[in-house]
């Protein structure tokens, strides 16, 4: 078997978000060896993966190293996918009673999480992106407000919003882990060592 890219270090998870950090342990496991560094990274403008790349980058920079970071935005169709990657300010400011009234004047409720990973395996390098989706609808809110938004989104084929599913079911099935299939799906084809210190 050929040997796979060798990188100086494993890869640093940035993200200031205990949440999110909390998920992607449970989703991994030991698949991927990772270190996590909590960072508030800014919150920057654009479309989606542009976002998530450009994250990325400044995280690389940061850690001078290989990082992986993700951007989540919450889409609604009805509104041609806002609030987007803009959802942290909208919930922040408006909470879960304001983004279901943001679509009281439409019938369509649909709504899509997306999870954008984006790997930079040094700061000079070019990130790769791993977009995972998971589509639903937005409900009043169901279920301890643990997490962000997790009460008013309610995933396709089920009763349950994914605050009152259990942890495990909805790390099967959310935005998140579909992302991070793509991530160790690379992380299996590239074949990456890891030279320890
Ligand atoms: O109910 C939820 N279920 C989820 O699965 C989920 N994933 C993220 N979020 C929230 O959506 C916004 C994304 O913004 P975001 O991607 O910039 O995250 P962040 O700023 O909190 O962390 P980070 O950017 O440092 O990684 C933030 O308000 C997050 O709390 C979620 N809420
Ligand atoms: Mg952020």
């Amino acid at each position: 078997m050929a040997s796979g890219s060798l990188l100086l270090r494993p890869v640093t998870f940035v993200t200031g978000n205990a949440k999110k950090l909390e998920e992607v342990r449970a989703i991994l496991g030991n698949s991927i060896p990772f270190q996590s560094l909590k960072l508030e990274l800014p919150e920057l403008q654009g479309e989606p993966e542009e976002i998530s790349k450009e994250k990325a980058r400044l995280a690389a920079k940061e850690v001078n190293g290989p990082v992986l970071v993700e951007d989540t935005c919450l889409c609604f169709n009805a509104l041609n996918g806002l609030p987007g990657p803009y959802i942290k300010w909208f919930l922040q400011k408006i909470g879960h009673e304001g983004l279901n009234n943001l679509l009281k004047a439409y019938d369509d409720k649909s709504a899509y999480a997306m999870c954008i990973f984006s790997l930079a395996l040094g700061p000079n390098e070019e990130p790769v992106s791993f977009v995972g989706k998971t589509m639903g609808k937005i409900v009043l809110p169901r279920g301890p407000p643990d997490f962000g938004w997790d009460p008013i989104f309610e995933p396709d084929g089920y009763q349950l919003t994914y605050a009152e599913m259990p942890k495990d079911e909805k790390n099967k099935i959310s935005h998140r882990s579909r992302a991070l299939s793509l991530v160790r799906a690379q992380f299996a084809a590239a074949n990456y060592t890891f030279q320890s210190r």
